[in-house]
């Protein structure tokens, strides 16, 4: 199982009660389809994905993006039990939507840009560290059920 120090718990929750959602949900999913764009594939339904602007417009891409971010707010409430958290969702991407677990890796790590950008030097080295961390077992999560 994976530890937490009482500093990195301080770290991630006190964070966490300052994002907004919506737009670092958003802003996270467009990003993550504008820097790695193989990424689009999965979205086809989402409607115009042609251009940066479009994907950054996109209210579809806005929506789902905040769906994400809200599921991370599970993560961050339940941080000792993130494996059985993820489980379902787990299911879903790895055995119905086929997504390669290498792509949770490169949203985590968009997740951390766009939160050092929101928060700027309050997004200190440490607090990044605590949310890389987040990052990865959450990752690892979704990837349980691969196979
Ligand atoms: C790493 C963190 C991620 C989290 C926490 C997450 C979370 C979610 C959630 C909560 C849903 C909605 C499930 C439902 O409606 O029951 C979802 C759906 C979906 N996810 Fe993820 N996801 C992640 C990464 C990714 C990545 C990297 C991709 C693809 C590159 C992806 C592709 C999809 C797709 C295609 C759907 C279905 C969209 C639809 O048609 O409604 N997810 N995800």
């Amino acid at each position: 199982m994976v530890h937490w120090t009482a500093e990195e718990k301080q770290f991630i929750t006190s964070l966490w009660g300052k994002v907004n959602v919506e737009e670092c949900g958003g802003e996270a999913l467009a990003r993550l389809l504008i820097v790695y764009p193989w990424t689009q594939r999965f979205f086809s339904s989402f409607g115009n994905l042609s251009s940066p602007t479009a994907i950054t417009g996109n209210p579809k891409v806005r929506a789902h993006g905040k769906k994400v971010l809200t599921s991370f707010g599970e993560a961050v409430k339940n941080l000792d039990n993130i494996k059985a958290t993820y489980a379902k969702l787990s299911e879903l991407h790895c055995n119905k939507l086929h997504v390669d677990p290498e792509n949770f890796r490169l949203l985590g790590d968009i997740l951390v840009i766009v939160l050092g950008a929101h928060f700027g030097r309050e997004f200190t080295p440490a607090c990044q560290a605590a949310w890389q961390k987040l990052a990865g077992v959450v990752a690892h999560a979704l990837a349980h059920e691969y196979h």
